[in-house]
């Protein structure tokens, strides 16, 4: 069993404009702003927790950290002991980094693709209403944060390390090679009745910024439909035009934020129940939509300059 409960927070550094990142997750996709040390950063709301997403300013677009949940102090530890036993160095974040990401404890070490893990209990809140511009709500709470897809580029590694040291259960996979030659494939791992909070994606260069998409779940198809409305307006990038996943059966579109990576946003996702759950193969990621030919190139597969 594993201890983690949920994607807690997503912390990135961006070296971009902080008023497009602010005219795509407060204006068009309904974040809360919320408050955070850093007077320059974004932090956004999408619940009673005082940010679940920070956008910090910086030299370079990449991920910071990606901050797991678990219950309490024992869990932590617990964490702590199976990452070591790993043979991977963790260290105890200080009180000052610790209250920056709104945690009472967090646990830090890398994974095999390099990411920064971050592994947190006691998350500080905030209890102030969330105000968003789309009038709707998060769906978080038990389901966690949301869910994030991750490059890497020693993909069978960071597949176990995920499932057999951090606990992580397969949630099925797809083929992403086409059918032809060896198998590649998407892994899709959750913690939760989320379908998936993580998915790893073999990438050759494990290239900046370190990041495939981030999924944030709405409780209306009417936020969705609205969020894409203004993100089209706003002359953002859509990656993937809106379709539902055969996996989870979200309702959901992409779009390409200031970073290189997308913002995944969908709606109506499924609830795993692990009594009856098994671990299947889709063979296309929707039932409709989803056209992605209008994508512009992730960076995270496009090799360096
Ligand atoms: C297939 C799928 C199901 C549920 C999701 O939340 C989800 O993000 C995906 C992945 C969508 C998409 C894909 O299938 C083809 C390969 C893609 C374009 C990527 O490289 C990242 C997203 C992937
Ligand atoms: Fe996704």
């Amino acid at each position: 069993m594993t201890q983690i409960r949920g994607l807690g927070y997503l912390r990135v550094q961006t070296a971009q404009d902080l008023g497009r990142w602010r005219e795509l997750l407060i204006d068009s996709l309904g974040f809360a702003e919320g408050t955070g040390p850093d007077p320059e950063g974004l932090y956004l709301r999408m619940d009673e927790r005082k940010a679940r997403l920070a956008v910090l300013p910086g030299e370079t677009d990449r991920v910071l950290s990606v901050g797991w949940e678990v219950r309490d102090q024992f869990a932590l530890a617990a964490v702590g002991r199976a990452v070591e036993a790993a043979n991977t160095p963790v260290r105890m974040l200080s009180q000052k980094e610790a209250d920056e990401r709104g945690a009472e404890q967090v646990l830090t070490f890398d994974d095999p693709a390099g990411t920064t893990v971050e592994v947190f209990f006691g998350p500080v809140l905030d209890h102030s209403p969330v105000v968003t511009t789309l009038a709707h709500r998060f769906v978080t709470g038990a389901q966690g944060m949301g869910h994030v897809v991750l490059p890497t580029p020693n993909f069978e590694e960071t597949v176990e390390f995920y499932t057999e040291v951090l606990g992580f259960l397969p949630r099925g996979a797809v083929r992403v090679d086409g059918g032809e030659g060896p198998a590649v494939r998407l892994r899709f791992m959750g913690v939760n009745q989320r379908h998936h909070s993580l998915a790893v994606c073999p990438a050759p260069h494990g290239e900046p910024p370190g990041l495939v998409h981030l999924m944030v779940e709405a409780d209306t198809l009417d936020a969705v439909g609205t969020a894409l409305d203004r993100v089209t307006e706003r002359g953002f990038s859509i990656s993937s035009t809106l379709g539902r996943h055969t996996n989870d059966k979200m309702v959901s579109f992409y779009v390409r934020g200031p970073g290189g990576w997308d913002l995944e946003y969908g709606t109506e996702g499924m609830l795993v129940d692990e009594n009856h759950y098994t671990a299947e193969e889709i063979t296309s990621d929707s039932y409709w939509g989803h056209d992605w030919s209008g994508s512009e190139p992730l960076a995270a597969f496009t090799p360096p300059a």
